[in-house]
């Protein structure tokens, strides 16, 4: 469905990303994953049409897409979240969902009816017409999901949704991402919360200044010796296995 092959990306004489490819099939729920500054954001940027690279080639559904305006990659079924979320604040969350609705509906009514609908695909159908800005951060990050979704892509890029959340938040949002895949929204995401990633995808990509460092199954990566030292730095890996007692991977 998403295929970036060979993606560079410099910003003046940083190499953000580099040389990366990544595959992304149909109906799967598939994992970007490294530590800070990896170029992970970059990346969905450039596969959403907010960054040109440099050199490389993005297409989704065989078209070519990069250097496209992501309001015609979003109109083609390509939608990404904003790790940073800004919802309209002093609209209500029915208005903010509607304003992602209205690529497909053009009358308010239409936008507003289907806000309703997809609220209750994230489970917001009770906060409707409560102002965005009186949501907690839970709340926010489920509108970002909601304002996402009413575009009705066809692959979701979900930028870090989990970050902030507290577990018992992160272990109500996996069922919810789960449900909006088996609806028939592939899903690409970039997450630190290592719970999410074991539980939500099969496979997964590590990014690692720039570079894509290994790609499997998460319960493959967190054995990887590449992507233990990635994470926490030269010689961890033998260290975790020698069970050095300060050694804890968090990848
Ligand atoms: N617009 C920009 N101009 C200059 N440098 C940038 C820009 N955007 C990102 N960078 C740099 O590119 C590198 C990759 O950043 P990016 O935000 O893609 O990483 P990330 O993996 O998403 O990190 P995090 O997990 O912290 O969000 C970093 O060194 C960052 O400082």
């Amino acid at each position: 469905m998403l295929s970036a092959r060979g993606i560079t990306k410099r910003f003046g004489g940083l190499l953000a990303v580099s040389d990366a490819s990544i595959e992304v099939a149909e109906g799967k729920i598939v994992a970007v994953i490294g530590p800070n500054g990896a170029g992970k954001t970059t990346l969905f940027a450039i596969m959403a049409g907010f960054l040109r690279p440099n050199a490389g080639t993005v297409t989704f559904r065989g078209a070519r897409i990069d250097g496209m305006a992501p309001h015609r990659i979003c109109r083609l079924g390509l939608t990404r979240t904003f790790q940073i979320v800004q919802p309209f604040a002093g609209l209500t969350v029915r208005e903010n969902i509607a304003c992602g609705a209205h690529l497909h509906h053009a009358k308010r009514a239409d936008a507003l009816a289907r806000a309703a609908e997809i609220a209750a695909q994230v489970g917001m159908e009770r906060m409707l017409d409560q102002p965005a800005q009186d949501l907690t951060v839970a709340g926010r990050k489920r509108l970002e999901l909601a304002r996402a979704l009413a575009t009705e892509p066809k692959l979701l890029l979900l930028d870090e949704v989990m970050a902030g959340l507290i577990p018992s938040e992160v272990a109500e949002i996996i069922p919810t991402i789960r449900r909006i895949r088996d609806s028939g929204v592939t899903i690409l995401l970039i997450e630190h919360v290592m719970q999410a990633v074991m539980s939500l995808s099969e496979e997964a990509y590590v990014l690692n200044q720039g570079r894509i460092i290994a790609h499997g199954t998460p319960q493959q990566l967190v054995r990887d010796p590449q992507v233990i030292e990635a994470y926490l730095g030269h010689g961890a890996a033998e260290r975790l296995h020698a069970g050095h007692p300060g050694a804890q991977a968090h990848a």
